[in-house]
């Protein structure tokens, strides 16, 4: 476990390094995804716009988060920030610092990431429900300008 550990937390110093230029857009993207707008903004909102949407979307929340909840009873896992604390595997206080933040200093288990899984649910409905929304208007297109140029005997 230490070495998936080891590892998860090199894969963050070099996110928080090298990748410090898209903080903004990262963040942004990770707030978009939040699962706790699905109660108060998205379900809200698609169940206005399309029914079918919005019942996915909160059967995503709802089923998500009790998988979540269910898999990090099993799995109990440490947050990274914690266990660099903890490890005895860095010599001589030589822990490497992890940045934090809001969404990251949470108190429970870490693994697997509720945000991570609520927030792909979400990205995942919202991404469907767009592409076939186009890809329904496209057909529609495409059958309207087909039937004008059938009409026109083209
Ligand atoms: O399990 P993780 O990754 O710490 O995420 C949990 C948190 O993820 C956030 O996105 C949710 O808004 C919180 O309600 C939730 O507690």
């Amino acid at each position: 476990m230490d070495f998936l550990h080891r590892n998860g937390v090199l894969i963050i110093q070099h996110l928080q390094k090298d990748y410090r230029a898209y903080y903004t857009f990262l963040n942004f993207m990770s707030n978009v995804g939040d699962p706790r707008n699905i109660f108060f903004i998205y379900f809200p909102l698609w169940f206005q716009l399309n029914q079918t949407v919005g019942t996915k979307m909160i059967w995503v929340a709802v089923i998500g988060d009790w998988f979540n909840l269910i898999f990090k009873w099993i799995l109990f896992g440490d947050r990274p920030y914690w266990w660099v604390q903890e490890t005895q595997i860095y010599p001589n206080h030589s822990s490497p610092c992890l940045e934090q933040f809001p969404t990251t200093c949470e108190t429970g288990p870490g693994s697997p990431s509720g945000h991570a899984m609520g927030s792909s649910c979400v990205w995942y409905v919202m991404v469907t429900a767009a592409l076939s929304h186009t890809v329904c208007g496209m057909d529609k297109f495409s059958i309207t300008l087909h039937r004008h140029a059938g009409g026109r005997g083209l």
